[in-house]
């Protein structure tokens, strides 16, 4: 029996398929489809030696900048892998209660999506944090392999083709034939490293504070707006926190000035996706001529990046259909 059929034969006995993200967390349960899809946040009181957990996933939300006191915020992952093992925990925990509650499933089986560079310990720790909430997990599935299938490329197929899942916490390019990643390459940096560039950008050239949320709010906003030339002159009005004057305050920033400092992320992005296609093997590289490079995960939308992407390979990019779910359903393919 060749190693792949062995996996799928694993993956044949798993009843979820688990994306565990940085942003976002997904669950696809077999026979229902993607049940599941809330933040990867938990709220936490530290009154007590032992921490008490207070919400979890959408309900946090709203807390997000604005706790104080004995109240924390945790992420559970950090650039795509586990930081916070009990949050983490909590969150894989309430997540399949949530999915698959009333079928009252002992210990499901899991495959879960792990960024493709993870390493030994890092995916350690995933497999022991989601033991201990319960899942019995079949396999750990790189994201790109999962995200290629999600985004309905011909991966079995003797076929080459380039996806780049663009995530809140990494972004990780694949060149895929066979069913098999070819070519891997990685930056641990996505969405939210661009959101603290715009919060760091606005910092120490204008001394004006946001937080995460404005942020997020601020590059949805300029992520959609690129090649419309009228807007991109425009200002944008935020409010946050003025460190001159030292109180709440707004402030007007021009577009303009905010895509170049998505221009310096993007420029990252650019030199990993170089690098692949320099190693991707000759007649792979034809494959991708022809069909262009596919980009998921939530930070396909931004605009500016596809737009660099481009201009520096001279390929065609395409976003999938449904690009924060490509993962998700990927792995649900993969569970059939
Ligand atoms: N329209 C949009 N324009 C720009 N960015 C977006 C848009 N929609 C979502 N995002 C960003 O996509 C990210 C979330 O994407 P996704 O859910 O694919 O990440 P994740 O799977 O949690 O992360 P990772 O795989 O890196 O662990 C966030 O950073 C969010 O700001």
């Amino acid at each position: 029996m060749t190693t792949t059929q062995h996996a799928a034969l694993k993956r044949g006995a798993a009843d979820l398929a688990i994306d565990f993200g940085t942003a976002n967390t997904r669950i696809y349960v077999r026979g229902s489809g993607i049940v599941f899809e809330e933040p990867s946040l938990c709220c936490f009181s530290d009154e007590t030696w032992e921490p008490k957990l207070l919400a979890v996933g959408e309900a946090v939300t709203r807390m997000v900048g604005r706790t104080s006191g004995p109240l924390r915020i945790a992420r559970p992952l950090a650039r795509g892998v586990l930081n916070d093992i009990e949050a983490g925990r909590e969150m894989l925990r309430h997540a399949i209660h949530a999915s698959i509650g009333r079928r009252r499933l002992r210990s499901p089986r899991a495959i879960i999506g792990v960024p493709a560079d993870a390493t030994h310990a890092e995916r350690t720790a995933l497999v022991t944090t989601a033991n201990d909430a319960g899942v019995r997990v079949v396999e750990l599935v790189p994201e790109p392999l999962a995200a290629a299938f999600g985004a309905g490329l011909p991966v079995e197929e003797p076929e080459g083709s380039m996806l780049i899942e663009c995530g809140a916490g990494t972004t990780e390019v694949g060149v895929l034939s066979l069913g098999a990643l070819c070519v891997q390459r990685s930056v641990r940096i996505g969405g939210h490293a661009l959101n603290q560039a715009i919060i760091d950008h606005l910092h120490s050239r204008h001394k004006f504070l946001i937080g995460q949320e404005t942020a997020e709010r601020v590059k949805l906003e300029i992520s959609e707006r690129l090649f419309d030339d009228q807007s991109n002159t425009s200002d944008l009005e935020l409010k946050g926190h003025n460190v001159l004057s030292g109180g709440p305050a707004t402030f007007c920033v021009s577009a303009q000035e905010l895509i170049g400092v998505i221009d310096r992320h993007a420029a990252l992005i650019v030199d990993v996706v170089r690098d692949a296609l320099n190693e991707t093997p000759p007649e792979l590289s034809r494959d991708i001529h022809d069909r262009g490079i596919y980009l998921s995960g939530g930070s396909a939308s931004v605009k500016i990046l596809q737009h660099a992407i481009t201009q520096a390979t001279g390929l065609r990019t395409h976003v999938a259909d449904e690009p924060l779910r490509c993962v998700a359903k990927g792995l649900g393919a993969m569970m059939v």
